[in-house]
């Protein structure tokens, strides 16, 4: 059995924002397995808010997918999703995602809320064109073909790509930037409000990264776009995300604006994050790897499930859970008791420039 039952304290005012898009609360993904429950998203709570580019970030098995899952009711069998998830389309009633039939889900999934997953190759069926893919799409959702298809013209010039040449070929002619770019176009040709993507850029080489970035923040302009951006990579994201949230073993353990969380980052494990990501101003003797190893689902620590990781951790860490509270700002939520101390303790290995708003 776990150890670790749901604790963390969850005042919806620390999770609110003022013009929502997507509110989760308190989602929880369970699989029942032969050792144990495994607990893979924990009491996460958080708002969405219309327009922003949201990154989740956290190490590989922290839970990001699961969460990115739980937003479209897409955790697969036999993972149970508990919580609450509320659509609040542009006009029109809020949708409660997780009540919706088949054919309700089926609809948000493409029209309302879209998701680009990782590996572009493998979400095209290698035997049709790529403008097959449109098409299908486009017919499955009972959307006029040729206005359709006029638009994804559109999307994928706005995409830098030719959209004749690629819709006429097949995804393994394709470069994988050039695959990754068609998908994301594919993911908008029913035009949908949030566009949430699963590491859609790590099987790609930095520039071409670095690129579409920049691609999704002229998309996410013209069409009203509201981006939810899962990855790894902490720098990277903070480029192109208005805020960041991070996630630790399952749950999330800071929520700030990007410079906050930069600059002056409050949890321990951010701030050890940073400090063990590649960075160009900092000479590799610099890099700290996070000592210890991420939590297995199934036997998540008591109190703060960072605590055997942590250098500030204490008797108070051990046996109870930290909640999330504001720190420096109203806005910039951490779930630790020490994080005061925090800066002092983790200094970070590159100066950082304090944003103070
Ligand atoms: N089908 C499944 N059955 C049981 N456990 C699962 C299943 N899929 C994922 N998990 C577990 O859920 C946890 C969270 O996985 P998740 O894929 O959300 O992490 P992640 O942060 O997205 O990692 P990555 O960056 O590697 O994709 C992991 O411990 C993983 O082993």
């Amino acid at each position: 059995m776990s150890t670790h039952e749901p604790t963390r304290t969850n005042d919806a005012r620390t999770h609110e924002v003022a013009d929502p898009i997507l509110e989760i609360r308190d989602a929880e993904v369970v699989f029942e397995m032969d050792r144990g429950v495994s607990r893979v998203l924990d009491n996460v709570s958080i708002d969405i808010e219309r327009g922003e580019v949201l990154g989740i970030v956290g190490e590989s098995g922290s839970g990001k997918s699961m969460l990115a899952s739980a937003m479209l009711d897409a955790v697969v069998d036999p993972g149970i999703l508990s919580g609450e998830i509320t659509f609040h389309p542009p006009d029109g009633e809020p949708v409660d995602v997780l009540a919706q039939d088949q054919e309700g889900i089926r609809e948000l999934r493409w029209e309302d809320i879209s998701m680009v997953f990782q590996g572009a190759m493998s979400s095209f069926n290698p035997t049709m064109k790529v403008g097959g893919h449109f098409e299908e799409t486009l017919k499955a959702h009972e959307y006029d073909v040729e206005a359709g298809m006029e638009r994804a013209r559109e999307l994928l010039a706005d995409l830098y790509l030719e959209p004749d040449r690629v819709l006429d070929s097949f995804a393994h002619e394709l470069s994988g930037g050039m695959q990754q770019r068609a998908l994301i176009a594919l993911s908008l040709v029913l035009e949908p409000d949030v566009l949430v993507m699963d590491e859609p850029t790590a099987a790609l080489d930095l520039l071409m990264q670095r690129s579409i970035l920049a691609l999704l923040e002229e998309l996410k302009a013209k069409y009203d776009l509201t981006l939810v951006f899962i990855t790894h990579d902490l720098p990277l994201i903070a480029e192109l995300a208005d805020r960041l949230a991070v996630m630790y073993a399952f749950e999330l353990v800071e929520v700030a604006d990007s410079d906050s969380i930069l600059s002056r980052a409050v949890h321990p494990y951010t701030r050890s994050l940073l400090n063990a990501t590649p960075n160009l101003d900092a000479p590799l003797s610099e890099m700290r790897p996070i000592e210890g190893s991420a939590p297995d689902p199934v036997n998540v620590p008591e109190g703060c499930s960072y605590h055997p990781r942590c250098p500030l951790a204490d008797e108070e860490c051990v046996s109870q859970d930290p909640g999330f509270r504001p720190t420096h700002t109203e806005d910039h939520l951490a779930a630790c008791f020490h994080w005061e101390e925090a800066s002092e303790a983790i200094p970070f290995n590159i100066e950082r420039e304090v944003n103070d708003e």
